[in-house]
């Protein structure tokens, strides 16, 4: 099994948000994102919209169903009652739940399950009623995966922050890997399907796949923006130089 590449789209939107500009367009990285073969899109919206606006939702759904049926949407929150009204206004395809209070810089943090099972049990049903997948972001431990699996989710995502800042630690990284592989055993033999994501670049994937191949969909978005901005950046000099009529 190959994990499915979802394409975070938040990095996106925070630059496009620097400028009273509609550039870069995030449904443009979107559409750019699908036609390259990513599997999906996924947005975090945060309540003070700093980088996705909800306004970009109903864009976003209508990408996928006009021009790639068959992607998916993932929409990431706090499921605030504000939030539930946006996922079922715009049917993604898959929403996941994380513990994000609405002052915290990025999310840090799974869902301490056994504390908070009965506030994700109905929240869990009301979502799957209207037949959206539904993923709990977790830390990569096993602690509370029975209780995480009692709320009828169908998935978790583990954390990967841990592992992807350890990037200039091999021992750290090693050691952030093992958690993660054995919170997926554990997770796996409970019947969950597994996402993973934060912090996952082209460096630090192989080890990850390769530890859990189990692995259903990785979403990325501050690590493949950042790639796409190296990569993208000598092609985009060469196109300005072209406008001034400076072809190298
Ligand atoms: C849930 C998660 O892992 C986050 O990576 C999140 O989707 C990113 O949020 P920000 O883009 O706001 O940092
Ligand atoms: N769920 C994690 C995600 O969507 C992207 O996180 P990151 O790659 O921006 O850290």
């Amino acid at each position: 099994m190959t994990a499915k590449l979802s394409v975070n789209l938040n990095a996106i939107a925070m630059l496009r948000n620097r400028r009273d500009l509609p550039w870069p367009s995030v449904t443009g990285m979107g559409r750019i994102a699908l036609g390259a073969g990513a599997s999906g899109l996924t947005v975090h919206p945060r309540p003070d919209q700093r980088h996705i606006r909800f306004a970009d939702l109903g864009e976003i759904r209508a990408l996928i169903d006009d021009e790639f049926p068959g992607a998916e949407f993932n929409i990431e929150g706090f499921p605030t009652e504000r939030f539930l009204e946006l996922v079922e206004k715009y049917e993604p395809e898959q929403v996941t739940l994380v513990p994000d209070d609405p002052t915290q810089a990025t999310s840090d943090h799974g869902w301490d399950f056994e504390t908070k099972a009965d506030f994700l049990t109905p929240i869990v049903a009301r979502l799957k009623s209207r037949a959206m997948r539904v993923s709990l972001f977790a830390d990569p431990g096993p602690k509370g995966l029975k209780a995480a699996k009692a709320t009828g989710a169908d998935r978790i995502e583990l954390y990967t922050g841990p592992y992807g800042g350890a990037h200039a630690s091999p021992k750290a990284a090693a050691e952030e890997l093992r958690k993660l592989g054995a919170a997926a055993d554990a997770a796996l033999a409970l019947g969950f399907e597994i996402n993973a994501g934060h912090d996952l670049t082209v460096e630090n994937l192989p080890a990850l796949v390769k530890r859990i191949p189990a692995l259903g969909e990785v979403s990325i978005g501050h690590g493949l923006t950042a790639d796409a901005l190296r990569h993208g950046m000598a092609d985009s000099v060469r196109r300005f130089l072209n406008a001034l009529e400076l072809t190298p």
